[in-house]
């Protein structure tokens, strides 16, 4: 029985890297498949995952209909057994509908990867009609850290060193500006704690070494005594 499943977690949990080993076990069985991806940080019609492994996939745009393209590839006599779709929080939710529906009435297995939420905690469109429509959705099983060594849930944007909570919903990351120099837009993986906070790696730093929050108790931290004077 064909299935939708969309594979999920923070960034840098290893999705793109799961994509691709999924990609690799059913194709040397004998399915044959095709990659989708959309925005991937290394450039457009490629998938990517950090481990370094990197194959070619078709750049999804807002106006591809997933059903109608699949359909025709079938026509034309290609097989196609399943698809692997990565940074599927970026597709609208009419693509989600689309492969929802080549499931169920191509028996066509769809393996979806991406991350639920954007940095305001707030869930992709695309992401959301994935959780309303999958057969299942799995968790990845390595989570990403947060400084203090929680577990990370939350994706926080940082621009230029200082984590900001509003913008732009889609901004690819760990990217320069369009001039090429400034702002860098990094993202951090945080736990809620940090994250509602606003306390990311480098504030975190920045309290630590500041001298307004060191310890007043005296007994800890004696308070020096004044120097006594000669003969004194
Ligand atoms: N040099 C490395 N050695 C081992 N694992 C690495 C290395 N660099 C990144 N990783 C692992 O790769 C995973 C991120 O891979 P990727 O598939 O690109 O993530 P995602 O698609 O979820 O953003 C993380 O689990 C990270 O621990
Ligand atoms: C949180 C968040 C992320 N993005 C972008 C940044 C990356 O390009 C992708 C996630 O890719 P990964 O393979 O899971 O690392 O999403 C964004 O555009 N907006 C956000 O809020």
């Amino acid at each position: 029985m064909a299935e939708l499943v969309f594979f999920t977690g923070t960034m840098d949990c290893g999705k793109s890297t799961l994509a691709l080993q999924m990609d690799h076990t059913h194709s040397t069985r004998g399915r044959a498949g095709l990659l989708f991806t959309k925005h991937d940080r290394s450039g457009e019609a490629v998938l990517s995952s950090r481990l370094g492994l990197t194959k070619s996939a078709l750049e999804v745009g807002d106006d591809l209909d997933f059903w109608d393209f699949v359909t025709a590839q079938v026509t034309t006599g290609r097989k196609v057994d399943y698809l692997i779709c990565d940074e599927a929080q970026f597709y609208t939710p009419d693509q989600v509908e689309q492969l929802a529906r080549l499931v169920d009435e191509m028996g066509v297995d769809v393996f979806a990867f991406g991350i639920t939420a954007d940095f305001r905690t707030e869930l992709f469109p695309g992401s959301r009609r994935l959780i309303e429509l999958a057969d299942r959705t799995q968790q990845l099983q390595v989570q990403a850290l947060c400084w203090c060594g929680k577990a990370a849930t939350v994706n926080a944007r940082v621009v230029d060193g200082v984590m900001v909570v509003e913008g732009e919903q889609v901004v690819v990351g760990d990217v320069a500006g369009p001039d090429g120099t400034t702002p860098l837009v990094e993202y951090e993986m945080l736990c809620r704690r940090h994250y509602m906070r606003r306390m990311n790696a480098s504030a975190a730093r920045a309290q630590a070494l500041s001298p307004d929050v060191l310890p007043f108790d005296l007994d800890l931290c004696p308070v020096p005594s004044p120097p006594r004077s000669p003969g004194g």
